[in-house]
């Protein structure tokens, strides 16, 4: 028997990202099972009804599928067949979250694409922010049925860490079979020895993990310190725990953990602010009029009405800088990833924000950049 974790302080968090495992959603005859899921699910209750909010990363579709198929069927066959019971099992998934929520599930299914392209993140990103304005829980899984192997994102743990930066959550929470991290993987080693805080995933840390835990289980430890450091990186601490630890999973309502914490060194506000301050822009430039370069300042987001001109190629999701210009000259004022590409800031520009729709015959909403999508200079500055 492997030793146990101490239990702990979590960080305090708004918004969390909390990724189930497969094997969590999945009884004994390999049916899909509620058994560990309710107690998660009052975990997501208790947290909104504190006033946070709650996205969920949840595997378990390729299980729920390969109980629908008969048995012979299910042996054979690769990527196609875990395509296949991926699309079987996805709906009865999402279903099993819907049983045990009072508020409504919103499924999103997300591939490799959608992240790396701009403009769909930026698309995927703006869906989830509007679920959760509508106070709805969104399930998030990898769009299986589509992923060809190579842009295959491969394992949900790395899914969840891109998921919890893109809708600003503070903290990533991994639910799986085992208790946390241990010095070694805890099933082939009795010795092993409980880790509970990692300062940063170093490759001692990372030479830790081993793989899965069972058949259901896709990238074991690994992929979840992996998971761990794409967080880090942007200022999101990740506690990892065990789903079918009920005493476990009940305490984290009450901020405490009994498993793994690896800590974040940097806010995540200030990671972002630090990313759209740093990262390579498009060359795009927004030349506002003094009242929108004190808007923005004051950590407003941008609207149509102050742009005074647009410079340079840009599509949709690109970060641009914004320019105040005036009798004293242009200086650069901030930079965010605007909601429109060059062409369409162009026609939008000193236009009133309820005009977008008739100008341009879409909306992407009322914001050119976002509050949240802006560093400000002298913001960044103090
Ligand atoms: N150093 C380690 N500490 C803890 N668990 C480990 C370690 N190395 C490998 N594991 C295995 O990782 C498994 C969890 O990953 P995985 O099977 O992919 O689960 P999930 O379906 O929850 O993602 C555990 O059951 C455990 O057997
Ligand atoms: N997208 C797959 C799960 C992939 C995955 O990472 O599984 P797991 O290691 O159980 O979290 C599914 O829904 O079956």
């Amino acid at each position: 028997m492997v030793a146990t974790f101490d239990i702990q302080n979590l960080p305090p968090w708004r918004r969390a990202v909390l990724k189930i495992g497969s094997s969590l959603l999945t009884g004994v005859d390999g049916e899909l099972s509620d058994r560990h899921a309710r107690g998660l699910a009052a975990f997501v209750a208790a947290s909104r009804a504190s006033g946070r909010d709650v996205v969920l990363v949840s595997s378990g579709a390729v299980a729920a599928g390969r109980t629908r198929v008969p048995q012979d069927a299910r042996r054979a066959g690769g990527l196609v067949l875990r395509q296949a019971l991926a699309a079987l099992g996805q709906t009865r998934m999402v279903g099993l979250w819907q049983s045990l929520l009072d508020v409504p599930v919103a499924q999103v299914l997300l591939s490799h694409d959608d992240l790396r392209n701009r403009r769909r993140y930026l698309n995927a990103r703006n869906t989830l922010l509007e679920l959760l304005r509508l106070r709805c829980v969104p399930v998030v899984n990898e769009n299986d049925t589509v992923a060809v192997e190579e842009l295959k994102l491969g394992d949900n743990d790395n899914l969840a860490a891109i998921v919890a930066a893109l809708v600003d959550a503070d903290l990533l929470l991994i639910a799986s079979d085992v208790d946390g991290l241990y010095s070694a993987h805890p099933r082939l080693d009795p010795a092993a020895r409980p880790i509970g805080r990692v300062a940063a995933v170093t490759p001692e840390v990372l030479a830790m993990a081993g793989g899965a835990g069972s058949a259901l289980g896709t990238g074991g430890m690994r992929t979840k310190l992996e998971a761990a450091t794409k967080a880090a990186k942007a200022g999101i601490a990740t506690a990892l725990f065990n789903g079918t630890d009920a005493a476990a999973v009940a305490s984290l309502a009450d901020g405490q953990l009994r498993g793994t914490l690896v800590e974040a060194p940097a806010s995540r506000l200030a990671a972002r602010k630090y990313w759209l301050r740093h990262a390579p822009g498009s060359g795009g430039c927004l030349r506002v009029d003094a009242g929108a370069a004190r808007a923005v300042l004051d950590g407003a987001s941008l609207l149509p009405g102050g742009i005074v001109g647009v410079d340079g190629e840009f599509a949709r999701g690109d970060l641009v800088e914004v320019l105040a210009v005036g009798e004293a000259g242009a200086r650069v004022v901030a930079r965010g990833l605007c909601q429109y590409a060059a062409g369409e800031v162009r026609r939008l520009a000193g236009r009133h924000t309820r005009e977008i729709e008739a100008i341009l015959g879409f909306s992407y909403g009322d914001t050119v950049i976002r509050r949240d999508d802006l560093v400000a200079f002298e913001e960044a500055n103090a």
